[in-house]
């Protein structure tokens, strides 16, 4: 058995170019990739962290932002224990479709599922959504909060460390002492589909 007391399954959601798969690869290689390509369907790196001495597996899910891969990445909402949405404080359109992606992790992740909000890109200068109303949001939508900026790897760290925590945390205090498929299967229930929506923003 891995040397690892808790996994978790993390999936990055949000419009496409907020900087999805750049806060993934600042946080598992630590560098900013130049000429980034548009994500295709999925993609998955794992980084373990300590959380109160304890290592702890995250696997993190980027998934595309563009609306034709929806039906592929909405799949792997139903496992995640975390949910990370994402969108660029120096656009108004992709903090604009917050609601939407708030429905789809309610149509389609287990109602358990940790959520967190993040601006990123708040290295840029022309900031167009400002701190207060994200944050705003979120706690409007019991999501924590966080800016980040993947290029120059603010806060990137501390958003993963935080999620993690969180994670055990909450492990912690509804399992107390389980194995590691067991967590995984507490969260992966199937959710039945009711309602498509459909946001072409992208
Ligand atoms: N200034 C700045 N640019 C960033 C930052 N993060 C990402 N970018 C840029 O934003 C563009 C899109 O980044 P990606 O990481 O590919 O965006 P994505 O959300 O994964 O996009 P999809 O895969 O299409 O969903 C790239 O040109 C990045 O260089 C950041 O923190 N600051």
């Amino acid at each position: 058995m891995e040397d690892y007391k808790f996994l978790f399954k993390v999936v990055l959601i949000g419009n496409a170019g907020v900087g999805k798969t750049c806060i993934v690869r600042r946080f598992t290689q630590g560098l900013f990739p130049p000429g980034q390509g548009a994500t295709i369907g999925v993609d998955f790196l794992i980084k373990t962290v300590q959380v109160d001495g304890e290592k702890v597996k995250l696997q993190i899910w980027d998934t595309a932002g563009q609306e034709r891969f929806r039906s592929i990445t909405q799949s792997y909402y139903r496992s995640a224990h975390a949910l990370i949405l994402v969108y660029e404080i120096s656009s108004q359109s992709t903090f604009d479709c917050l609601h939407m992606w708030l429905k789809e992790i309610e149509q389609f992740a287990n109602p358990k599922v940790l959520r967190a909000l993040v601006g990123n890109k708040m290295d840029r200068k022309d900031r167009e959504v400002p701190n207060q109303i994200g944050k705003e949001f979120a706690k409007a939508h019991n999501m924590y909060f966080i800016e980040t900026s993947a290029k120059d790897s603010d806060n990137v760290e501390k958003l993963f460390l935080e999620v993690a925590a969180r994670l055990t945390e909450e492990a912690k205090a509804t399992r107390g002492q389980f194995n590691n498929s067991e967590l995984i299967q507490s969260f992966g229930e199937k959710k039945e589909k009711t309602e498509h929506h459909c946001c072409k923003f992208s």
